[in-house]
């Protein structure tokens, strides 16, 4: 028989100061390290543990494989909501927003079928799959054009409209639009710590996020909307799908304006970073790096650039993306909302309007269930189907699960390692001068993503 969550206690946790609570933990240099500073405490309160960050309420982090499995499976529907920081309130974007909307609100539900069927189904993953190729080949060219000379370039080389699943006219225009959002976007904002005070908007964080996502808005409606309507072309893309949806009045312009700005600020920007951790992993480990080009090279022959239907005869590539996401998921903390009384977890009681924090991070890195924990080792995802995306195993989520998984899993997971074969084939990738593998510096920073602290260089050389 359940027992009644009322009786259950609260998850223990670090004891905070009046009115900063357990803020102090996550200020300074640690502000762009919340994940590693959960996972130590986790260390001392275990795997549920409670904290408060200033006045923002309180949180729960979750930093096992059991516990994330009872909270993204078992709890699924009690936590439906996400946290949402001020800066996302500008212009009313959250109330519009796949990612911040709960999943039991209709536009949500409407968004992740357009999803499921465009950038899941297998028809559509076939229609698009000489997209990718071009894209893949493009990047290829744009490196091996820069062969042996110039600025070391690793970060910088892919740009999130490389990686979504639409090409934008404008390109640099775009670009500084975008920089200037996230740069506000991804900053610590006192707002978020003290809600009373977010009426001020100290730091002038929303107001500048109005002012650029207004300019985005205005970019996606003229170059992006305006464009393909004034065309007719119709390429059978997201946005010609969605167009369609407006065409029935299903989705009002606005929708689809934020629907793009979401689709760039988030989900290019994962599958981006995600090759220059590759990179950086790879660089940091020239053993690894040699063991990749070899099999690219067994395998496509003499053949100038890799294609999709390549990607079957590429384990250990695939081997190297997927340890890749173990040690650095871009999204190492999956923040939920419970929406309902009586919820619990992991035997302690987590109240409504609690914020929880799956820790991916930590559970990539926990070191009883991954032997070599801290090392990159591809070799442990050779042959192994447990340790699948969309598996069973709870020890490995990168695209997190439950009805809120990430609806790019099977995209992302053609195009990554397409776009990290395309830069390793026939690519010799050489460190600047004076630098060693293990110089390659892997600090992390967590903005939007789980960044590079340091952008990575290196010198392409093409070996035709
Ligand atoms: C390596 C690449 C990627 C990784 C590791 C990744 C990972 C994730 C994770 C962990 C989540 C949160 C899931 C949760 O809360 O349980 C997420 C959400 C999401 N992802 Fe991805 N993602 C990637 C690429 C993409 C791509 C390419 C797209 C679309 C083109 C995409 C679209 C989304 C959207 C729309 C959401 C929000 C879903 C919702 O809240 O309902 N992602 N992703």
């Amino acid at each position: 028989m359940p027992v009644p969550t009322a009786s259950l206690p609260l998850p223990p946790g670090p004891v905070g100061l009046p009115l900063v609570g357990s803020a102090l933990h996550f200020i300074g240099p640690l502000s762009h390290s919340p994940h590693t500073v959960l996972t130590s405490l986790a260390e001392t309160y275990g795997p549920v543990m409670s904290f408060r960050p200033g006045m923002a309420g309180n949180f729960v982090a979750v930093s096992s494989p059991a516990a994330a499995r009872e909270a993204l499976i078992d709890n699924d529907a009690a936590l439906a909501a996400r946290f949402v920081p001020d800066v996302a309130r500008a212009m009313a974007h959250s109330s519009e927003s796949i990612f911040f909307l709960p999943s039991s609100s209709d536009l949500w539900r409407q968004h992740r079928a357009t999803l499921a069927a465009h950038l899941s189904a297998a028809r559509s993953l076939d229609a698009t799959r000489r997209v990718r190729d071009r894209r893949a080949r493009g990047l290829a060219e744009s490196v091996r054009a820069r062969s042996g000379g110039g600025a070391p370039v690793v970060s910088g080389i892919l740009f999130s409209e490389d990686v979504a699943d639409v090409r934008v006219q404008g390109g640099q225009l775009f670009r500084d639009l975008m920089v200037a959002v996230l740069e506000d976007w991804t900053r610590p904002n006192v707002s978020d710590a003290f809600p009373f005070l977010a009426p001020m908007d100290l730091f002038g964080s929303r107001r500048r996020v109005s002012r650029g996502l207004t300019k985005l808005y205005k970019f996606f409606e003229d170059e992006f909307i305006e464009r393909r309507l004034d065309s007719g072309d119709n390429r059978g893309d997201l946005l010609d799908v969605l167009l369609e949806r407006h065409a029935k009045s299903d989705l009002t312009r606005s929708e689809i304006t934020k629907f793009f700005t979401d689709m760039f600020l988030a989900t290019g920007n994962t599958s981006r970073i995600t090759v220059e951790w590759a990179m950086a992993l790879l660089l940091k480990h020239p053993d690894k790096m040699k063991e990749a080009q070899a099999e690219l090279a067994a395998s496509l022959g003499s053949k100038d650039f890799v294609e999709e239907n390549d990607l079957d005869k590429l384990p250990y590539l695939h081997a190297v993306v997927k340890e890749t996401l173990r040690l650095q998921p871009p999204a190492p903390l999956l923040p939920r909302q419970v929406v309902v009384d009586g919820m619990s977890l992991g035997g302690f009681s987590v109240p409504i309007g609690t914020y929880v924090l799956v820790n991916l991070w930590a559970i990539g890195r926990d070191s009883t269930v991954w032997p070599q924990h801290e090392e990159f080792v591809p070799e442990r995802f050779l042959g192994n189907q447990a340790a699948d995306f969309r598996g069973l195993d709870f020890a490995y989520k990168p695209f997190g699960a439950g009805r809120r998984m990430c609806p790019g899993l099977d995209f992302a997971s053609r195009l990554v390692p397409l776009l990290l074969a395309s830069i390793l084939h026939k690519i010799e990738w050489r460190l600047p001068a004076g630098m060693a593998p293990e110089d390659v510096d892997l600090k992390d920073r967590y903005s939007m993503v789980l960044e590079l602290a340091k952008p990575l260089h290196a010198v392409p050389m093409f070996k035709p």
